[in-house]
């Protein structure tokens, strides 16, 4: 019999989730099993993939409800006697209130859900799963995982933007996101880099979502996404940073209005629109277009220009990591950017960068580079059981 940890990693039309397996104090969680369910609200597709055997079949039903239905089943049933001790949620966005893991009640979800409009791409999905879970398992400890939750440690100068006081003091900041990546990926850190580990470290988290953080003793110093997950690099179909402007222009010129704008900006630009053809990296890289071309050309010209913003909120640079889909697969967009980083001392070993690393910089380079695996749904397994253990103990505020 094992006590096992949920993680869940909710989308627009699909569920990504882990088991964990816990162990004593002090032992990182084992992964047990893992799975995704895609075509959500349509047919779903469930698989779930365990050494001990797992699930590939489509569901009748659709919707959150069957598939987590039949994944807590699987859970009840398997064989090897698995408990569910506590689900932990990556919820992208905390706003202003919450950058520590917390412990779910109502109210808090509640508030969770007042800033779906902070990221209408992420958060109302995020929070289906928190209100399925609880009305099916009322009892089972959720615990809600935040992507801006990591840079908490940013300079206060750094989250501001140049517009009147009070409406930075009503949250519109900058936050940045994929946190529980960078988190994850700093606690790699010593593994790769020794005693470098609590140097000047920039990761580049390059998925279907892309930005980078400036890492200084393993905290976050700066990030490239800002008051949402627009902002910054250019991503599959989000354009990353805009002049403002453009977005008055067509405003007034093209009638555009709030939701216009927002699905320009969150579904029909970034790699999508500039090639006309796919925001997925891997179809980009294989197509003869001009377009297809100018695409990854901008992903990584982009890349290098939000390098060297971040190199200089560091001071300095002592080691860059690739992360993501397209951080630890995409080798010619490792090579353009390192190329592009050059005037850094960064130099390329073209062999292990094919072989997707772990370290691609060559033996002359003045900054060590390296592809690093993330693995969020760890860290918030590790959250949810931290979560659990001090509620355990009795140090935390009574659950709402
Ligand atoms: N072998 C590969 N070569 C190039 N790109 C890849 C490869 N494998 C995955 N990718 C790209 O990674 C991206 C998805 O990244 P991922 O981090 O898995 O996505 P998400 O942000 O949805 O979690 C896609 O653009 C995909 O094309
Ligand atoms: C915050 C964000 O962009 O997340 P994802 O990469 O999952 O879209
Ligand atoms: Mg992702």
């Amino acid at each position: 019999m094992s006590d096992v940890i949920l993680t869940l990693n909710a989308g627009s039309t699909s569920l990504k989730f882990s088991l964990f397996s816990v162990g004593s104090d002090g032992v990182d969680p084992t992964p047990l099993a893992d799975g995704d369910a895609d075509g959500l609200g349509d047919r779903p597709h469930l698989k779930i993939t365990a050494a001990s055997g797992g699930i590939d079949t489509a569901l009748d039903a659709g919707g959150y409800e069957a598939v987590l239905a039949r994944v807590l089943d699987w859970i009840e049933t398997h064989d090897s006697g698995m408990t569910l001790i506590g689900a932990g949620h990556r919820i992208v966005h905390g706003g202003p209130e919450f950058a520590a893991p917390v412990r779910l009640s109502k109210a808090i979800t509640r508030k969770l859900a007042a800033l779906n409009p902070l990221a209408p791409l992420h958060q109302p999905h995020n929070l289906v799963p928190v209100r399925v879970l609880g009305a099916s398992h009322p009892h089972l400890p959720q615990v809600a995982c935040f992507d801006t939750g990591f840079h908490a440690s940013n300079a206060p100068l750094t989250t501001r933007y140049a517009i009147p006081r009070e409406m930075h003091d009503a949250g519109i900041r900058r936050y940045g996101f994929h946190g529980l990546s960078y988190e994850y990926i700093a606690s790699t850190l010593p593994g790769y880099l020794g005693g470098k580990a609590d140097g000047r470290v920039v990761v580049a988290h390059l998925g279907g979502g892309a930005s980078m953080c400036a890492i200084h003793k393993g905290r976050s110093v700066a990030s490239s996404m800002g008051f949402s997950a627009i902002d910054g690099l250019v991503m599959a179909t989000r354009s990353g940073a805009i002049d403002p402007g453009v977005l008055l222009y067509l405003m007034s010129e093209r009638d555009m209005n709030e939701a216009a704008l927002s699905d320009l900006l969150y579904r029909r630009s970034g790699l999508l629109g500039v090639s006309g053809v796919s925001g997925d990296m891997r179809a980009l890289l294989a197509s003869p277009t001009s377009e297809a071309r100018e695409a990854v050309d901008l992903f990584i010209y982009r890349i290098g220009r939000e390098l060297g913003s971040l190199v200089a909120a560091l001071g300095g640079l002592d080691a860059l990591i690739f992360t993501g889909g397209i951080g630890e697969h995409a080798a010619p967009v490792r090579a353009g950017v390192c190329e592009g980083a050059n005037w850094l001392g960064i130099g390329l070993d073209e062999a292990a960068n094919r072989s997707d690393g772990p370290r691609i910089s060559d033996a002359d380079s003045a900054v060590p580079v390296f592809v690093i695996p993330t693995n969020e749904d760890l860290m918030i397994a590790r959250h949810t059981l931290h979560v659990l253990r001090v509620q355990a103990e009795g140090h935390t505020e009574p659950k709402i």
